[in-house]
């Protein structure tokens, strides 16, 4: 018996020694510098609640690519502007996977959207919606009169609360997810119409804040056991998901319903056109599939709400921390556009302090941290070191917009960065907030319209100062997106 049981910790004992072996061993090599952490997991314990800012230390470190475990999976950040460019723009078509193990997976679960898919599917599919939201104004002049529409409604709702304080994060949402609607499904809705509600409670159950890491995606073998969906935290996750796509379908069948062959009003319509089409020649057409159809919906409008109502947020709240900054902007709105009139996107051209203010926010908030995950789809070399296929790839945008040695004082908001000698706006390559290369955020012209045309009309008509009396709280969730903690604003009538 006592022979038997010395066995067992002899073999145990060994298997030990053999998996730490293969852990610290048996790593690809050439790999950038780095650190696999601890055997199973990985350096997962040690990320912390702000992993961009863990990244730019590690980056210290190991230089500005480095690698990680996650679990057993093989992570490399690129730490720096020009490690990033050389990812995403020179070898761009290698890095525009993303990975299928991801966070992503579990919050889409049929991975039938764009932002969580690659291949065949989403190079069609970004293709097509980059064209026809162009054609239904995304990011053009004939967009325009439908965004001030819905800044109407906008600032009729946030009048009602004006020199009160007020938690505006609702209001933001609504009237974001409205501008996406107007192109996808070419309506737009009341705030209180019962589905923009519903919409927005689903939305709300994403404020769990989805992780960088999907615990259950990475360790899909113990998240089958009883039991370790609460340890993973997968229902909240799931719950998210599936009352998004719920009501957002609900939202695209509306349309799907009422389409003719033929109809070209917004996108659904777009897509219906072209899936027809395709069907006349393929009947098993597996790109523009219906399920594809609801999923994008979801995603076009999952990912145009809280990016824009967010940052919008993050703009009011440095006005208020910096009311001199603000007095600025509101002259520049003043001499330019003056009290009567609408502003139009076009003003910006001669409003470089304004500009220089939105594109100030953009950088020292950096709304997507780490943007979304990306994926190798070839092994290559960069800089010397071997990048196996498959790698989890993290762009750390943030560090790229707190980096002491391009920046200076990268922590203080000065819009005074962005201006020249000349008093022009001087745009900047290294504010990438959006993202680079071929996977960036399909949504810029839209955000940059709407950043433009909101932060104009509200510092028009109101003046921002301190809620009770406090200074606005700049913390932020934990997350793959950088969601603030304080939601209330004062807007004073001017
Ligand atoms: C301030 C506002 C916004 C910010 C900061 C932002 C930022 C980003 C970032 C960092 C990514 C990831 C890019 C990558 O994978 O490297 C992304 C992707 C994406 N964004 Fe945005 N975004 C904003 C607004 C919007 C809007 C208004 C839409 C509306 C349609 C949108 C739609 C998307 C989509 C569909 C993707 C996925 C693209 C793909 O995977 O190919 N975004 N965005």
């Amino acid at each position: 018996m006592a022979i038997d049981q010395n066995l067992m910790w002899i073999w145990c004992l060994l298997i030990l020694a053999l998996t730490i072996a293969y852990w610290y061993l048996g790593r690809p090599k050439n790999l950038p510098p780095g650190t696999a952490g601890l055997p199973i997991v990985g350096f997962l314990p040690f990320l912390g609640e702000s992993p961009q800012k863990t990244f730019k230390k590690l980056g210290e470190k190991f230089g500005n690519i480095f690698h990680f475990y996650a679990g057993s999976r093989l992570v490399v950040v690129l730490n720096d502007f020009s490690a990033i460019q050389e990812a995403f723009v020179k070898n761009a078509e290698i890095f525009a996977g993303r990975p299928h193990d991801s966070v992503l997976k579990e919050s889409s679960f049929e991975n039938q959207g764009l932002i969580s898919n690659d291949g065949a599917f989403w190079k069609e599919h970004r293709r097509f919606i980059i064209r026809n939201l162009k054609n239904y104004g995304f990011g053009k002049m004939s967009f325009e009169p439908l965004i001030l529409e819905e800044i109407d409604q906008f600032l009729k709702e946030l009048n009602k609360h004006a020199g009160k304080t007020y938690n505006i994060k609702q209001l933001l949402m609504k009237s974001a997810s409205n501008n996406i609607c107007i192109m996808v499904t070419g309506r737009i809705f009341n705030y209180n119409d019962p589905q923009m509600v519903k919409f927005q409670t689903a939305m709300k159950l994403g404020e769990i804040g989805l992780p960088l890491f999907s615990s259950a995606a990475l360790f899909p073998w113990l998240s089958k056991l009883p039991g370790t969906n609460k340890i993973f935290n997968r229902q909240p996750i799931r719950n998210y998901s599936e009352s998004t796509i719920d009501v957002t379908s609900t939202i695209a069948r509306n349309v799907v319903n009422e389409y003719e062959d033929g109809l070209q009003g917004n996108y659904i319509h777009a897509y219906l056109t072209e899936r027809n089409s395709r069907l006349k020649v393929e009947e098993n057409e597996d790109i523009f599939t219906e399920t594809g159809l609801y999923h994008i919906t979801r995603d076009l409008l999952i990912a145009g709400t809280d990016t824009t109502a967010s940052t919008l947020l993050f703009s009011f709240f440095y006005m208020t921390l910096y009311p001199e900054i603000q007095k600025k902007v509101q002259n520049e709105i003043d001499s330019v556009i003056g009290r009567e009139r609408q502003p139009s996107y076009n003003d910006r051209f001669n409003m470089p302090y304004t500009e220089a203010t939105i594109l100030e926010v953009h950088r020292i908030v950096s709304f997507v941290p780490l943007s979304v995950p990306h994926r190798n789809v070839k092994e290559l070399t960069i800089r010397g070191y071997a990048i196996p296929k498959n790698s989890i790839i993290i762009p750390n945008l943030w560090a790229v917009h707190h980096d002491p040695n391009y920046w200076g004082d990268p922590e203080t908001f000065r819009p005074e960065r962005f201006i020249g000698p000349d008093g022009k706006f001087n745009s900047s390559e290294r504010v990438i907030a959006f993202s680079m290369g071929k996977r960036a955020c399909v949504g810029e012209p839209l955000a940059a319209m709407e950043m433009f045309l909101y932060f104009v009309s509200v510092l028009k008509h109101f003046t921002l100062i301190p809620p009770d009396g406090k200074m606005p709280s700049l913390a932020t969730y934990p997350g793959i997106a950088a969601r603030p903690k304080f939601l209330n604003i004062c807007a004073v009538a001017r």
